[in-house]
């Protein structure tokens, strides 16, 4: 078992994406890219450097005799810049050059400030994405948004820094434990109801194989999403237009993951995000009742939350306005038109927000 699709830029490919059940063809594929005898960092973090990093280190060793490990605490709050700042200091001792390479071994924390170090050490140096966690695998290491929190905004400081290579070893999925592997299916759900309405049914026929990792169906759904995700930003891939899709369910979301203190996990965020703009989607017409609790329903069968206790509204409004996604003033939302197929809005108002956000918080009666 194992798959590949490519990323083009330009119609040139640019890196690939391979999905594995082992690290048994890392060595080659990083050979295949220049890297042998060049220095490696394999940067990681406390949980998962614990059960890779010495498995990696070893393979890697096959090719350069100059690999080490940079590992820091785990956890959303410490994608910051001080976590860089270390990192810096660390290569800077091991005196890594502009030849040489960082390694991304974890989940998507590890992966965007490894990719944020990448793309301002010596401005610039290549890195490889090693995802661990599902939410990794099928959407942040893909794409080359890289960077950091910022006084608990999210993703305030960044670049946009290609990967050279995406190597996943799907078997590490094994070792998550549910809550993260579910906060992953925040982002597929994601995928199937801005691009792929078969998708998103495929999702509801294979729910009980995909809460017990039957290894054909896993497979299949990471290679789908990364498909998806690929080709939305090989079109776009500095978010001038289409790309702002990837982003449904993430301006409520990341304003949630803010006032929440990072005790949400970011896919349990996109979950309610993702509910709140599919309110809208159905108060406008777009969305039939129906379609919009099914929607509702898909994320509670995939054990993400779709309610939360009372949170001030007016601090989630505040925060969204600080968002990325703001365009002289006005929000670029996304709305869904209807299952698979999402499109950017720049007319939401402080009022359906107020409404959209309202609603999470409601008493649960139904
Ligand atoms: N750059 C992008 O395009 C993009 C896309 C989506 C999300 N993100 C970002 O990704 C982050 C969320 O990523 P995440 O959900 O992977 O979180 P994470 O990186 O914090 O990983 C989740 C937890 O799982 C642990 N872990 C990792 N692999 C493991 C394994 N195989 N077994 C056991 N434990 C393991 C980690 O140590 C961590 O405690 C957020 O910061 C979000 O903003 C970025
Ligand atoms: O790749 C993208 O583009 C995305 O929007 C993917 C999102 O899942 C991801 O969480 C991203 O980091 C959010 O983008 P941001 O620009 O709002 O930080
Ligand atoms: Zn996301």
């Amino acid at each position: 078992m194992s798959k590949m699709l490519t990323v083009n830029y330009n119609k040139k490919p640019i890196y690939n994406i391979i999905i594995e059940n082992s690290y048994d063809r890392l060595a080659e594929e990083l050979k295949a890219l220049g890297a042998e005898n060049r220095k490696i960092c394999i940067v990681t973090d406390s949980n998962a450097g614990s059960l890779y990093s010495q498995e990696v280190a070893d393979v890697l060793k096959g090719i350069s005799d100059q690999v080490v490990i940079f590992t820091f605490e785990a956890g959303e709050e410490n994608k910051t810049l001080d976590t860089v700042r270390g990192l810096y200091e660390f290569l800077i001792m091991s005196r890594f050059d502009r030849k040489d390479i960082l390694v991304a071994l974890g989940g998507g924390v590890t992966g965007d400030l490894t990719g944020f170090a990448a793309a301002t050490y010596l401005r610039g140096i290549d890195f490889i994405q090693l995802p661990t966690t599902l939410l990794s695998q099928v959407d942040s290491s893909i794409g080359g948004k890289t960077g950091v929190d910022f006084d608990s905004y999210k993703n305030m400081v960044g670049a946009f820094h290609q990967p050279r290579l995406v190597y996943m070893n799907i078997s590490t999925l094994n070792t998550l434990n549910p809550r993260q592997y579910f906060s992953g299916m925040g982002e597929i759900l994601k995928h199937g109801l801005i691009k792929d309405e078969h998708y998103f049914e495929w999702l509801i026929e294979n729910m009980v194989e995909i809460y017990e990792k039957d290894p054909e169906i896993l497979e299949e759904m990471i290679y789908r999403s990364c498909v998806i995700k690929g080709r939305v930003v090989e079109e776009d891939p500095e978010e001038k237009g289409e790309r702002a899709l990837l982003n449904f369910g993430h301006t409520i979301g990341h304003a949630i993951e803010k006032y929440m203190d990072f005790k949400l996990l970011h896919g349990e965020c996109v979950a309610l995000g993702s509910v709140a703009a599919a309110y809208i989607s159905w108060k406008r017409g777009y969305l039939k009742e129906d379609e919009f609790l099914e929607i509702r329903d898909m994320f509670v069968g995939f054990r993400l939350p779709v309610s939360m206790e009372s949170i001030s509204l007016d601090e989630i409004i505040n925060t969204v306005k600080l968002d990325k996604k703001m365009d002289r003033g006005q929000i670029r939302f996304i709305l869904l038109k209807s299952i698979g197929n999402a499109f950017i809005d720049k007319t939401v108002t402080d009022d359906e927000l107020r409404e959209a956000t309202g609603y999470l918080c409601r008493e649960i009666e139904d």
